[in-house]
């Protein structure tokens, strides 16, 4: 039987217990915000063990995930940052959405396939002003979430630009950098200030649909580097597989073109050239983004990470998406229509029975056009 949510202490010392806490004040006036991060696993996990130390936060997870963080505590690693370490005790884990009552601030990093849970979820839970926060990648999560809570909180769009693989039992590890980013609300304050004060860089932003459209080109990658097996930075050095990811970007700008949309360059490449880039032999590619490649070994795609742990991928809210947006106008999406199958086929067959996709993954791709 795995227990109940319970109301230990938190990891960083606060001026009184969460409990005693009067629910008239808001955050900012001399008190810590108080926190929930809804789907408690890579990115939650993360996020919520790097801002517990400027806020009160809750993790809200499955039983599972919820009893190796009780047995290991919770380790982060990578990201420049020295490795913080916070004890089992000193964290407030929950298994039931009870937990979201207290908060100020809801972050939902469940996968795209868990948005309707977490809507469920979320809805008449929340306290008077709190709002909501989804960081999850995806074009559309935000608008279902919004849609299950209601008019009377905010629901913002949020992105993190960044890696985290959980590489053992409660160790997370942060494999490539960059700004988290959150719509320019006054609903993302919170997150901003608290973000900030916890070191973590957070941009503002006004462009927060391009931002996401911007960030969907990147994820295109996630069903190659699964598929590949490899580590991001081999698989990204490899001038084959980038060309399939030049493929998939291809048809997704053509797409985005279509629908009126310009993706927020995120990199150092820009956004149009991207394509052009990636498909540059690798010494060339190295030389001229040589900032695309700096993911440390042991950075994956969060697709891989589900493959490996034989869980559903988001691969409809990515690939998904593009083949979608493409038949709304008319476009054909063969390479991002063919990743999806390779990628179904693999959720199938379960990590046991693996088969990891060399280069010649180009030549299927390119066949499919
Ligand atoms: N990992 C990464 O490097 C990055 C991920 N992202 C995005 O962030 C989001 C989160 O990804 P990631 O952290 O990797 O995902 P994980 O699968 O590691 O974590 C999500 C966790 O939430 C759990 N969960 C789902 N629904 C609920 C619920 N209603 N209540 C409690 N727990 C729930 C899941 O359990 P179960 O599996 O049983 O559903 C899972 O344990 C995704 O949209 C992803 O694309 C963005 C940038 C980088
Ligand atoms: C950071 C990035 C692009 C890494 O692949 C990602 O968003 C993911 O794995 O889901």
């Amino acid at each position: 039987m795995v227990p109940e949510p319970t109301d230990r202490p938190l990891d960083a010392p606060t001026d009184r217990p969460p409990t005693d806490r009067p629910r008239t004040d808001r955050p900012g006036a001399g008190r810590r915000p108080v926190i929930a991060v809804l789907g408690a696993g890579s990115i939650g996990c993360h996020l919520g063990g790097l801002l517990s130390a400027v806020a009160d936060v809750t993790l809200v997870g499955r039983p599972a995930a919820m009893e190796i963080l009780r047995a290991h505590g919770l380790t982060l690693t990578g990201g420049g940052r020295p490795t913080r370490r916070i004890p089992a005790d000193r964290l407030r884990l929950a298994t039931s959405p009870e937990a979201l009552r207290d908060a100020d601030l809801v972050l939902v990093t469940v996968k795209s396939g868990g948005t309707t849970g977490a809507g469920q979820d979320l809805a008449g839970r929340l306290s008077p002003g709190a709002a909501v926060i989804s960081l999850q990648n995806g074009l559309h999560n935000p608008a279902q979430l919004r849609a299950a809570v209601g008019d009377a909180h905010p629901v913002v769009a949020g992105m993190v630009p960044y890696n985290v693989l959980q590489t053992a039992p409660g160790v997370f590890h942060q494999g490539s950098g960059g700004a988290l980013m959150i719509d320019d609300q006054p609903a993302g304050i919170a997150l901003a200030e608290a973000a900030e004060q916890a070191g973590l860089a957070i941009e503002r932003r006004a462009d927060m649909r391009e931002v996401q459209h911007g960030k969907l080109l990147m994820n295109l990658n996630n069903a190659i580097n699964a598929l590949s097996g490899l580590p991001l930075r081999e698989e990204l050095g490899s001038r084959a597989y980038r060309r399939c990811l030049a493929l998939c970007q291809r048809e997704a700008l053509a797409a985005m073109r279509a629908d009126g949309v310009r993706p927020a360059r995120l990199g150092a490449l820009p956004t149009a050239l991207m394509p052009r880039l990636l498909a540059l032999p690798d010494g060339v590619f190295r030389r001229l983004a040589a900032a695309a490649l700096q993911v440390d070994a042991e950075a994956r795609s969060s697709t891989w990470e589900d493959l490996q742990r034989g869980r559903r991928t988001e691969i409809d809210s990515l690939q998904g998406e593009v083949v979608a947006m493409a038949a709304r106008h008319g476009l054909a999406a063969p390479a991002n229509a063919r990743l999806i199958e390779l990628v179904r086929a693999a959720e199938e067959s379960g990590p046991a029975a693996r088969t990891w996709a060399g280069p010649e993954l180009l030549a299927e791709l390119t066949a499919a056009r």
